[in-house]
């Protein structure tokens, strides 16, 4: 079984900025990951992270997320993908000079989207990636769309086609992102409160609640991120999927399974 662990754009970069990487952050968070798979060899991870100031920016000036038409301009489409790339780099050479052995997989590559959902993506790299014992990193990404010509997958999208439709069955999904999920989007209202647990009692409420991201977003920000990862866990037996800051030592306790009393947890219950 694999842990799967998304960075999210919205903690690796300064989303009210323009390709604004927090690269201190990037690093300790890329050591925390070296650490915990250093402790435990056996830890079978597949990182992804999203494009916060860098793709998101993009996509929605030139309506890639819409779909572009054939005959339009597609140079918005490529300055998307460069920019989701630039931060890939960053990101993957964080991991390699923590010492992990990441290696770069561009979705777009080898995946078609139709009406905006994955409808084929040849993963045979990605496992055979693994199998060498290689940390694959992909990312949120631009992609060729068989209904609408161009669309965003986000990387939840991403990482709900890998649970469901390969044989790279995760247990657990790590969000780090806001530092939970709150009764409110905790940047607006300051009395929002956090929601230690999610599952079949709570979530039509906190569905209600959430809200979009507080900046340029064009995959849906929270709300969307919680509908997708219920979606999934209903599919996914035992799945469980964890929100969490990026406060230090916090990714560590959680790929460590120790106990914690920050963040959310999803679960079927
Ligand atoms: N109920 C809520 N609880 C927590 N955050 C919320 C809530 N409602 C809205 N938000 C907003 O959601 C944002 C996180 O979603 P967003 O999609 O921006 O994150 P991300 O996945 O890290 O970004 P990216 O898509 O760039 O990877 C928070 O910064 C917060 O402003
Ligand atoms: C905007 C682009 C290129 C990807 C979006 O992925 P996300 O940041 O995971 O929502």
């Amino acid at each position: 079984m694999y842990t799967f662990i998304k960075l999210g754009g919205s903690v690796i970069t300064d989303k009210a900025g323009r390709e604004a990487a927090d690269l201190p952050l990037i690093s300790r968070l890329a050591a925390e990951i070296a650490q915990a798979r250093a402790a435990n060899p056996n830890l079978r991870l597949i990182i992804s992270h999203g494009s916060g100031s860098f793709g998101h920016h993009y996509a929605a000036k030139y309506g890639v997320h819409r779909g572009l038409a054939a005959t339009a301009d597609w140079m918005g489409f490529a300055l998307t993908a460069g920019a989701a790339l630039r931060l890939n780099r960053i990101v993957v050479d964080a991991l390699l000079d923590a010492g992990l052995p990441a290696l770069q997989l561009q979705p777009s590559a080898a995946l078609v989207s139709a009406a905006g959902q994955i409808s084929s993506w040849d993963t045979r790299n990605l496992a055979l990636a693994l199998s060498h014992g290689l940390c694959p990193i992909i990312h949120g990404d631009v992609a060729f769309d068989t209904t609408q010509g161009s669309a965003i997958i986000s990387t939840e999208q991403l990482l709900a086609y890998l649970a469901t439709s390969s044989d790279l069955r995760p247990s657990r999904i790590i969000l780090v992102g806001e530092d939970a999920v709150y009764t409110a989007d905790p940047r607006v209202d300051l009395n929002a409160e956090r929601i230690p647990r999610i599952d079949a009692s709570n979530i039509g409420e906190v569905l209600d609640s959430a809200a979009g991201s507080h900046a340029i977003d064009v995959t849906g920000g929270m709300r969307s991120k919680l509908d997708l990862m219920w979606q999934l866990i209903q599919t996914v037996p035992g799945l469980q999927v964890r929100l969490i800051g990026p406060q230090p030592g916090v990714l560590a306790s959680a790929l460590a399974d120790a106990p914690l009393h920050v963040g959310t947890l999803m679960l079927d219950s």
